[in-house]
């Protein structure tokens, strides 16, 4: 290892060149290094230069760049507010519409609430946000009460919370259906006056004020009121008002609001007190029963929406939270007052009725009728629409109605619903009008209008004097009667619905008769009454059954009581309808007629027995444009060849009718030919007819003054004649004897000449025309061969005297000729057909008293009273009729056993 050490050991020149050489490599790095350095400088110092000669230039751009940053978040945080702003409006303005809304300026005094205030309360407007920037539209500020919270307003001034209480009642007032809020001020500082501005609406009981002591109470009611509610209303389907307000559409309950005024200087609440508030403000809502509070606090889990006043007509509320609210001015005194009257009068006068339009279905005739007939005719307390229903319980009906109660409006309400609901199938309608007027023409054909409900079989108007058509309409339903009652015999049916079911091509529709007025067939002694009231019973007791339906209405007490002593008869009318004042239709302890307001009506289907009643508002059914609209749509659906219903109108006179072709000529000849007379008064306007056959009597005697209505009769009977025989297959002899007759007989004489022979005489051709058919017609002649001769002798008692006269020794007297032609005439085809202007004339051409009559076998009686024509009817004492204009009476012996009242037609010349 030493000797190693040894070879191996540097020398010191080698250490020290070594060193040098270490030392040259370090100061040479060094100077490398020092220049590098050097040039770093340079470099660093030349870049420092260079940035700050351009730092200023920089500055600017990085300025201009936030400029514009800004800038461009400035304005869209404009255009953002801007938009921000207008969405709110729009919310603002759908979230309280109308007059929950609209600034005061634009409110009226006698201002109507608008049709759209509705069952959806709307939040109150109660001044504007204040925004910064301050929009072009300021946002509304609103706060909610109806149906969502209680409110509690603070604030320094009293005076000012007051006003903006009053200005949100008057609010909420307006925009909800007049009368479905109701207001109760609890004021025990001021007594009311805080808010006496709404005092107007007092009469119309949708305020009340309460004083010292008023709170417990109102209170203890207001908590019934919820019990009631939640039990009876919502009854646990529904969770609140609202909710079934919205989905039924209509609100049973109104709005009850409370507005509670802490009297400063008043005590505190009790411990019931407190316990019944915070118990309504919790419950309260749901049963829209609603607190408005000044200095009571209100329970904290309830819906309580905060206002709290500030200074300077500014405020916070709940709702809006950290932005603060300008409130508006409150209204003018006249301007509150002013509307609070006229929501009063709109709450008073009640909602509008449901429109005429909401009885009706949606589909025309729809229903069936085997069962019943059911109709809405108006809406009830409930808003649900009532239905009358005749069915076999209840199966007929009372209506009763002083004038102008509206008594022809619900019949009209009624039949528009039954007329839409059933077709001709279904229902058939006889209506009936005893007083004087139009009421049911509309129905019928017209001549401005030719449509007509398709149901209506007859339509009788100013009938008040013919009270016998009365008759004739119950004899016809009588008749339909025996055929149902035949009907459900043969198929062992109980009731239509079962005849129905068994007979199903059967035409077995309900049939609904409505007489108006119908005291007016009762209201006499007679044998009209005693038949009507049999006839009327009888339909009563077994129409039920047989789906045939008694509707009778009457104006007057009288004719209500004409029915209370039958009591077999009233008692079926179960159903019974009383408009305003009716008397005596309900029941005599039912006096909830007096009670109802005008286009209203008490309807009762259990005999009027006071717990059945129901209340129902009329819709107006008396627009005749709309009616002509629903009538035209049902006449153009109805069944094809259907008949327009019969049309009586005891104020005009019948047209002659048009006649049925001529029948074979053998048939006059064998059972002799047929005059017609007039219209009889029976529901299918049947004519009068007198066939002149070949029996003894077979003439005519128009008797009575007016010589119109005697013209007619003769024209009828001689038209109807002359078209029965084959052209010249019959002769005819017009006598005119009196210038009053000139027109009608020269008429006639010109339509039957046409056809026939016909020959006309003067007073001068009497006797010798009578002379010839006394010759003619005396013993010996061949009765069968003859063809048929009918005079025509107007007037004939003004030639009496020319008659009475004896011409010579041993020659006839007219009269005597006369009396001839009339014994034996009809045997040999000859009748004489003869107007006389009294009844003793015609004696004394038949031989003066005590001549005998047999040779009139028929008579046409004008202005003769009954006991006139005694001697002429084969009961004691004549007919019982009193005579009137355009009414005659007709007695044919070969066929009445009682006169019958006619009409004679008008004869188109
Ligand atoms: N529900 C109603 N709504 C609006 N107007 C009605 C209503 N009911 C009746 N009216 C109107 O009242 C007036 C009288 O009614 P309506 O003719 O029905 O009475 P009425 O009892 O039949 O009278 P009258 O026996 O004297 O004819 C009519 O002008 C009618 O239009």
């Amino acid at each position: 290892m030493a000797e190693q050490d040894a070879a191996t050991a540097p020398t010191s020149r080698g250490i020290v060149a070594a060193v040098r050489r270490e030392l040259a490599a370090a100061r040479h790095a060094a100077r490398a290094s020092l220049a590098a350095t050097v040039a770093a400088r340079t470099a660093a110092l030349a870049q420092l230069d260079a940035v700050r000669r351009s730092a200023p230039v920089r500055r600017d751009e990085l300025l201009s760049t936030r400029d514009t940053a800004l800038a461009e978040a400035r304005a869209r945080r404009e255009r953002e507010t801007v938009k921000l702003g207008r969405g709110l409006l729009t919310l603002a303005e759908a979230a309280a519409p109308g007059t929950a809304g609209s600034p005061w300026a634009s409110w009226r005094p006698g201002m109507r609430p608008e049709p759209q205030a509705g069952l959806t309360p709307g939040l109150l407007r109660i001044g504007w946000l204040v925004q910064e920037p301050a929009p072009d539209a300021p946002v509304p500020a609103l706060v909610p009460l109806l149906d969502t919270a209680h409110l509690s307003v603070s604030g320094d001034g009293t005076a000012a919370v007051d006003a903006l209480i009053g200005a949100m009642l008057l609010r909420a007032l307006a925009s909800v259906p007049p009368g479905s809020l109701r207001i109760s001020v609890y004021d025990p500082g001021r007594l009311g006056g805080a808010l006496a501005g709404l005092a107007p609406l007092a009469p119309a009981g949708l305020i009340s004020y309460l004083g010292p002591g008023g709170l417990a109470p109102l209170l203890d009611d207001l908590a019934e009121q919820i019990r009631r509610i939640n039990e009876n209303v919502l009854g646990g389907v529904y969770l609140s008002v609202a909710e079934l307000a919205a989905e039924t559409g209509r609100r049973p309950e109104p709005w009850r609001v409370a507005v509670l005024l802490a009297d400063p200087n008043g005590t505190d609440l009790s411990k019931a007190e407190r316990a019944q508030l915070d118990r309504v403000a919790r419950t309260g809502v749901a049963a829209g029963v609603h607190l408005i509070s000044r200095g009571f606090g209100l329970a904290p889990d309830a819906d309580v929406e905060t206002i709290a006043l500030r200074a300077g007509g500014t405020a916070r509320t709940s709702l809006t939270g950290e932005i603060p609210v300008r409130l508006d001015a409150p209204p003018g005194a006249a301007l509150v007052t002013g509307v609070c009257r006229a929501l009063a009068e709109q709450a008073t006068a009640g909602p509008p009725p449901v429109p005429f339009a909401a009885l009706l279905p949606d589909e025309i005739w729809q229903q069936s009728s085997a069962e019943a007939l059911r109709a809405p005719i108006g809406e009830g307390t409930d808003g649900r629409l009532v239905e009358l229903v005749l069915g076999d319980d209840p199966p007929h009906a009372l209506i009763g109605g002083p004038s102008g109660s509206g008594k022809t409006n619900l019949i009209y309400c009624w039949l528009a619903a039954l007329a839409t609901r059933y077709s001709p199938g279904e229902l058939s309608l006889y209506l009936l009008d005893f007083k004087e007027g139009v009421s049911f023409a509309r129905f019928a054909p017209g001549t401005r209008d030719p449509s007509w409900l398709p149901q209506v079989r007859l339509v009788g108007v100013n009938v008040n004097s013919d009270r016998e058509f009365g008759l004739a309409l119950l004899r016809h339903l009588a008749e339909e009667l025996k055929r149902r009652a035949a009907a459900a015999k043969q198929h062992e049916a109980t009731k239509l619905a079962e005849l129905r079911a068994e007979d199903p091509a059967g035409d077995w529709p309900r049939i609904v008769a409505v007489i108006d007025e119908f005291q007016v067939l009762l209201g006499a002694r007679d044998a009209v009454t005693s038949e009507a009231v049999d006839l009327l019973e009888d339909l009563a007791r077994r129409g039920r059954s047989q789906g045939i339906h008694l509707v009778l209405a009457s104006q007057d007490v009288s004719g209500i009581e004409a029915l209370w002593g039958r009591s077999g008869l009233v008692s079926q009318f179960t159903l019974r309808i009383a408009l305003p004042k009716a008397r005596r239709i309900l029941s005599d302890v039912n006096l909830a007629a007096e009670l109802i307001p005008r286009c209203h009506a008490v309807v009762n289907a259990d005999s009027g027995v006071p717990s059945a009643n129901t209340i129902v508002r009329l819709p107006d059914a008396g627009d005749r444009a709309t009616w002509l609209g629903l009538q035209e749509q049902l006449w153009a659906a109805r069944p094809e060849g259907a008949e327009p219903p019969r049309l009586f109108d005891g104020d005009s006179r019948p047209l002659f009718p048009l006649l049925p072709p001529p029948p074979a000529p053998e048939l006059p000849a064998a059972i002799g030919a047929v005059a017609l007379l007039g219209e009889t008064i029976d529901v299918t306007g049947r004519p009068a007819t007198l066939r002149l056959n070949r029996a003894p009597g077979r003439n005519l005697a128009v008797l009575g003054t007016r010589a119109d209505e005697a013209c007619a009769v003769l024209l009828a009977a001689g038209h109807a004649l002359g078209s029965q025989h084959t052209a010249g297959s019959a002769r005819f002899s017009v006598l005119c004897l009196d210038s009053d007759a000139t027109t009608a007989a020269k008429s006639l004489h010109a339509v039957l000449d046409a056809r026939h022979r016909c020959d006309w005489y003067d007073a001068d051709g009497v006797t010798g025309l009578l002379a010839e058919l006394a010759g003619s017609t005396g013993e010996g002649h061949d009765d069968a061969t003859a063809s048929p001769h009918y005079v025509f002798a107007f007037a004939l008692d003004a030639v009496a005297a020319r008659l009475a006269a004896k011409p010579g020794p041993g020659l006839p007297s007219g009269h005597e000729l006369l009396r001839t032609v009339l014994t034996r005439g009809p045997e040999r085809r000859t009748h004489l057909l003869g107007w006389w202007r009294t009844v003793a004339r015609l004696r004394d051409d038949l031989g003066g008293p005590g001549a005998r009559f047999d040779a009139i076998g028929a008579w046409v009686a004008l202005d003769v009273h009954g006991p006139e024509l005694s001697a002429l009817y084969p009961q004691p004492g004549g007919p019982a009729w009193y005579p009137r204009l355009n009414r005659a009476l007709h007695f044919d012996r070969a066929v009445h056993q009682r006169a019958q009242i006619i009409i004679p037609y008008e004869v188109a010349p």
